[in-house]
């Protein structure tokens, strides 16, 4: 079982990976656009990408690529984030901090409150920004500690994110949609060209007027025109559950596109 992720190895994705499914083969890409693409392309049977975190919000890449994937969403994963400040020399020595975007976000106080005058420079992952702190002993980088294991960094301050309570959660793609197990969660993205009163409001009374628990709204850039958006709805239910389905086709008739990403299990509580 080959299960794509965004590398290299060390990242926040590997622990969700191993997380998902301990004895996958893993196929490390270097962008997250790569790693949403490759079971669609039929390099990997499954891949798995962040979609969300409870400080920064979404990973805008991955909602905006996954309109334009084949491959349905079959699971999600929810991992707490303990961003670690490591690197080769001594925090003295600290003149540069690197990490991915949205690490780097996680930690913005702490790093105006405690490097106000180092560069802060982003890279493609916080593996990637590990990797990258080996060369200089001036570099400090943000990321999990694994990847200090991996790179041979000291972990010169753990869990240095501004909120402790931080939860990045993943979605898994995969070849075919998951079977109902009674206690899923489906993912839908809706695009409603009439900008009109009341249009997104009436939209969601179906789900309201069935009492379908909706856990998640999301908007992203149509890309069009200002104004206009994507909606990306989490609702309770499998997309096969008769309740869904007649929410499905009754929201058909009020929306320009309807797309169903996926229905999957739900994560464990944490
Ligand atoms: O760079 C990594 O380690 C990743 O797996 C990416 C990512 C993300 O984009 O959200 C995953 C979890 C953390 O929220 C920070 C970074």
């Amino acid at each position: 079982m080959k299960l794509g992720l965004l590398g290299p190895e060390g990242t926040f994705s590997e622990m969700a990976a191993k997380k998902w499914k301990p004895d996958a083969g893993l196929i490390f890409f270097d962008d997250m656009e790569s790693a949403v693409r490759c079971v669609d392309e039929g390099i990997c049977d499954e891949s798995i990408v962040p979609v969300e975190n409870s400080v920064e919000g979404a990973v805008g890449i991955v909602l905006d690529v996954l309109l334009e994937i084949k491959s349905p969403i079959i699971g999600e994963v929810i991992l707490p984030v303990k961003q670690c400040l490591m690197s080769k020399g001594g925090i003295s020595d600290i003149k540069v901090i690197v990490s991915h975007p949205q690490a780097l976000g996680q930690c913005r106080r702490y790093i105006r409150e405690h490097f106000p005058n180092a560069e802060v420079r982003t890279t493609g992952s916080t593996a990637h920004a590990g990797k990258l702190a080996q060369e200089f002993t001036e570099m400090a980088a943000i990321g999990c500690s694994e990847s200090a294991n991996r790179y041979g960094l000291k972990v010169l301050k753990e869990g240095i994110q501004d909120y402790q309570s931080n939860y990045t959660r993943f979605f898994v793609f995969g070849k075919k949609m998951h079977a109902p197990t009674g206690n899923d969660k489906t993912s839908l993205a809706v695009y409603l060209e009439k900008d009109m009163p009341g249009a997104l409001y009436e939209f969601l009374g179906e789900f309201a007027n069935r009492s379908i628990n909706m856990t998640r709204i999301e908007s992203r850039p149509s890309k069009k025109m200002l104004g206009e958006y994507w909606f990306f709805i989490d609702v309770e239910g499998h997309a096969e559950d008769l309740v869904l389905q007649e929410a499905i086709s009754a929201l058909k008739d009020k929306c320009t596109t309807l797309k169903v990403l996926g229905s999957y299990p739900k994560a464990e509580t944490l």
